[in-house]
C-alpha cells in the first residue's frame, strides 16, 4: 500500500513533468517563430496582451470592426501590425506595397478555413492550385461581349424594381436594400444561370444568406470558436448546416431546370465556352467529367452570394448619397435627359457608354463605401517592403476602405466628388490607390458585370424618381457593421419623389 507521503511525491514529480514539458513545447513554439516575432517588432502597432494580443479591440464584433480599423490607421496610417490571439496579422494602405503583394501572392490563406465544409472549393476561397484551374475555366464566363449582351437582361429587371416604388412617393421608403438585392438577385437568375426567377423564392433566399453571413462572422469575432472542437458543439454550427442545405437545395433547383445539350451534341467547331453563361457552362463541364457536381453546386453559391450583394450594397449606397447632396442628382439628370431626351426607351448599350457622370457617382461611391472594405492574402515567404518585412505566416490584411481615404492621393478625403474619376484626375493617382474590385490576376471576376448592371439600374431608376433625401446627412454619418459585405448600421432609408416629364 502506498503511504501519503509517496503518493504526494508521485504527483509532485509528475505535476513538474507536465510543467516542464509544457513550457518546453512553449520554447519550441516560440523559437520556430523567432523571426516572426523579430520582424513584427519592427512594424508600429498597438499593445498586445500576452496570448490575448489586441483580441480586447475588437470585442464588439462585426459591428465595431469598421471603427476599429478606421482609428488603427488613424495612429498607423502607413503601415501596421496587430495581434489577435497568436496570429500575426499586417497591413498597409502604400499602393506600391500593396501591388506587389497583390500581384506576388494569391493565397487567402486559412482566414477563409472557418469557411471550410461550405466553400473552400470556390474561386472566391480556394487555394492556389485548384483557384488556377477554376478561375481559368470561368474566365470566358465573363467575357465582355457576353456581359454586354445582357443589357435588355438587367434593364428589364431595372423596370420591375422601379415600378415597385411609384405609390411610396413622398414618404420614407422601408430598407430598400431587400429590393434591390432582389433585382440584382432575379438579374442574376437570368444573366448567371438563364432561368426564370421565379425559381427563388427571393425573401426566404435572401434572409437565409443574410443568416449564413452572420453566423460566419459571429464566428470569425469569437476566438473559442475557431477551434473546431468548440464550433462542433455549438448550436450556431447546427443552424448553419441546415440553411446551407436550403441555399444548396435552391441551387440544385435551378440546376436540374436548365436544359443543357450532352457533350456529344455539341459541335465540336464551335467556341461555346465564349457563349454560354456561368451556370450552363460549369454544368457543361461536369457532364464532360471535368469537374464534379457538388463543385458546381458550391461554385453557383457562391457566384450568386457575391455577386448579387455586392453589386446591392452599391445601388443601395449610391441611392442614399443621392439623398445627401443633391446637386449631384441635378447633373445625372443632365446627363440622361442628353442621352434620353423625354423618350423612356430601354437604355442600348452606347446609352449606357455615355453615362459617364453616372459612372463617375459610383466609383466615387464605392471609394467611400466599398462593399467589401478589406481582403485578406497570405505569404508563404518574407516579403520585403521599404523598412518594413512582412513575415512568412504572417496574414496580411488589404485595407480596402483606408487606402481610399489616404489624403496625399485623395486631397479632403472625405468629401464626395465624382470629379477625382476624371481621366486627367485618374491618371494622376499610383496603382493600387484605387481598389473596390482588388487588383490583379485574383481580382473581382465580375467588375464588368458589376458596372453595367448598376449603371442600367441606377438610371433607369432615376429616370422617373428624384430622391430628395435619405436617412443620414453626410457620410461620415454612416456607422456601418461588416457582415462579409460593409453596411450601415440603421439601413438604407429615402424618400422620393415622381419626376415630371
Ligand atoms: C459591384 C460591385 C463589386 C465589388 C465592389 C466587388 C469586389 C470584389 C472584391 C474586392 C473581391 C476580392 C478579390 C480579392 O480577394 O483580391 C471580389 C472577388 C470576387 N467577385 Fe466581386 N465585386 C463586385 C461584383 C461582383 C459581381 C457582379 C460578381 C459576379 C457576377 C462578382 C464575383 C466575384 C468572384 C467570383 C470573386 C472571387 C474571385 C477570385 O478569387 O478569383 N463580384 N469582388
Amino acid at each position: 500500500m502506498e503511504t501519503f507521503e509517496s503518493l504526494f511525491y508521485n504527483n509532485v514529480k509528475l505535476f513538474a513533468l507536465i510543467l516542464v514539458l509544457f513550457s518546453a513545447g512553449v520554447l519550441i513554439y516560440n523559437w520556430r517563430r523567432r523571426w516572426l516575432y523579430y520582424y513584427a517588432s519592427k512594424i508600429p502597432g498597438p499593445f498586445a496582451l500576452p496570448l490575448l494580443g489586441s483580441f480586447h479591440l475588437v470585442s464588439e464584433g462585426p459591428h465595431g470592426v469598421h471603427k476599429f480599423l478606421k482609428n488603427l490607421f488613424t495612429d498607423y496610417p502607413s503601415t501596421l501590425k496587430v495581434w489577435l490571439g497568436p496570429e500575426l496579422y499586417v497591413s498597409t494602405t502604400e499602393p506600391e506595397y500593396l501591388k506587389l503583394l497583390l500581384t506576388r501572392f494569391l493565397d487567402k490563406g486559412n482566414f477563409y478555413h472557418l469557411m471550410t465544409g461550405y466553400f473552400q472549393r470556390a474561386l472566391a476561397a480556394a487555394p492556389v492550385k485548384l483557384w488556377k484551374k477554376n478561375r481559368k475555366n470561368i474566365n470566358p464566363t465573363f467575357n465582355i461581349t457576353l456581359i454586354n449582351s445582357f443589357v435588355d437582361i438587367f434593364s428589364k429587371h431595372a423596370k420591375v424594381f422601379t415600378e415597385k416604388f411609384k405609390d411610396g412617393c413622398g414618404k420614407e421608403t422601408d430598407d430598400i436594400y431587400p429590393s434591390v438585392w432582389e433585382c440584382t438577385l432575379d438579374a442574376g437568375c437570368e444573366t448567371l444561370a438563364d432561368v426564370s426567377p421565379s425559381i427563388i423564392k427571393t425573401q426566404q433566399y435572401l434572409s437565409g444568406v443574410f443568416r449564413i453571413e452572420e453566423i460566419l462572422m459571429k464566428r470569425f469575432f469569437h476566438p473559442l470558436l475557431h477551434f473546431d472542437i468548440f464550433w462542433n458543439l455549438s448550436p450556431l454550427k447546427k443552424e448553419l448546416n441546415k440553411l446551407w442545405k436550403q441555399n444548396c437545395s435552391c441551387m440544385q433547383k435551378m440546376i436540374d431546370l436548365m436544359e443543357v445539350p450532352k457533350t456529344t451534341q455539341d459541335n465540336d467547331n464551335e467556341d461555346v465556352s465564349t457563349k454560354k453563361r456561368f451556370l450552363t457552362h460549369l454544368i457543361d463541364l461536369n457532364h464532360k467529367q471535368e469537374v464534379p457536381h457538388d463543385y458546381v453546386l458550391e461554385e453557383s453559391q457562391i457566384m450568386f452570394f457575391v455577386g448579387t450583394e455586392t453589386s446591392a450594397v452599391v445601388l443601395s449606397s449610391t441611392l442614399l448619397v443621392l439623398g445627401m447632396y443633391p446637386d449631384l442628382q441635378k447633373k445625372i439628370d443632365e446627363e440622361l435627359y442628353s442621352i434620353f431626351g423625354d423618350s423612356d426607351r430601354d437604355p442600348s448599350l452606347e446609352d449606357v457608354n455615355q453615362m459617364q457622370y453616372l459612372e463617375r457617382v459610383i466609383k466615387e461611391t464605392m471609394r467611400l463605401l466599398p462593399p467589401i472594405p478589406f481582403v485578406m492574402r497570405s505569404v508563404d515567404e518574407n516579403v520585403h517592403l521599404g523598412p518594413y518585412v512582412f513575415p512568412k505566416d504572417a496574414r496580411v490584411i488589404i485595407p480596402i476602405a483606408m487606402v481610399h481615404r489616404r489624403p496625399e492621393f485623395w486631397p479632403d478625403p472625405e468629401k464626395f466628388d465624382p470629379d477625382r474619376f476624371l481621366p486627367e484626375e485618374a491618371e494622376k493617382r499610383p496603382v493600387c490607390s484605387y481598389i473596390p474590385f482588388s487588383y490583379g490576376v485574383r481580382n473581382c471576376i465580375g467588375y464588368k458585370y458589376g458596372l453595367l448592371s448598376m449603371k442600367i439600374i441606377l438610371s433607369t431608376f432615376l429616370r422617373s424618381y428624384r430622391i430628395k433625401s435619405s436617412n443620414y446627412k453626410s457620410i461620415q454619418d454612416m456607422d456601418l457593421f461588416i457582415h462579409v459585405v460593409a453596411k450601415p448600421k440603421n439601413g438604407y432609408k429615402i424618400v422620393i419623389e415622381k419626376k415630371q416629364k
